[in-house]
């Protein structure tokens, strides 16, 4: 579902080279559940960027879906991004000023869609994650982790074939996290879903198939 060859990132400035990533080879099948762990600053968040479109490596190659998207241009990108991928955060990124509904209806606008499609896939979202009661709510009126359940529902409003989640349970108490991983290992029981997820949390990993250790921007397992 996903391959990275060789994958190597450099951040560049003016005075300092950061080799962030030195040569990652990653295959990820279809339906298969990922976590990356390692200490802060080994590469995980830059591993994910590259691998969700968000970044593009130095070197190396990506496909996903056995599609390459090196050579893609921005708005290919985009709407490859759109269709295939879902992204949870750590810190949620929702829009403050909108209404939990239309927080889940956001990546339904950049494709083709009436309004009532829209609210009834978000609907449909909110109700897999628990939150069909507080779709009027704004996500300050929320918990911790109803605000990462309605970002969950975002991502997955677009029935995306792969979700990548940047440390989803490292701002929730253990019950609230423990709430986050079982949708998301249901997601991945259930539909098919593909996951990479980066965590700190050692329990959290070991729920998932498959665990990739990361040390100073290589793999160590
Ligand atoms: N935009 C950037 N410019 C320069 N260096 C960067 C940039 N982003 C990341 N780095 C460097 O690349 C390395 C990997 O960073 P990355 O954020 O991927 O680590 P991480 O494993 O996700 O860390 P954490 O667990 O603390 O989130 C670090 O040394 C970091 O300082």
């Amino acid at each position: 579902m996903i391959q990275l060859q060789n994958i190597e990132k450099v951040y560049r400035t003016d005075t300092i080279q950061t080799l962030a990533l030195n040569g990652i080879n990653l295959d990820i099948e279809k339906g298969e559940f990922l976590s990356i762990m390692g200490p802060s600053g080994c590469g995980k968040s830059t591993l994910l960027n590259i691998m969700g479109l968000l970044d593009a490596p130095s070197k190396g190659s990506i496909r996903i879906d056995d599609q390459s998207t090196i050579n893609m241009k921005d708005k290919e990108l985009a709407k490859f991004r759109n269709q295939k991928l879902g992204f949870i955060f750590q810190s949620y990124h929702l829009i403050n000023d909108l209404q939990v509904l239309d927080n889940v209806e956001l990546p339904l606008l950049y494709r083709d869609s009436t309004a009532k499609q829209r609210r009834e896939l978000a609907t449909e979202a909110l109700e897999k994650v628990g939150l069909s009661n507080r779709i009027k709510h704004f996500p300050k009126q929320l918990s911790g982790g109803q605000r990462q359940r309605v970002a969950i529902a975002r991502a997955i409003v677009g029935r995306p074939e792969i979700i990548l989640a940047d440390e989803p349970t490292g701002n929730l108490d253990s019950a609230m996290g423990n709430e986050i991983m079982d949708i998301l290992l249901q997601l991945n029981r259930n539909d098919g879903t593909t996951i990479v997820m980066v965590t700190h949390d050692e329990n959290m990993a070991q729920k998932t198939h498959r665990l990739m250790r990361l040390f100073d921007g290589s793999q160590v397992q």
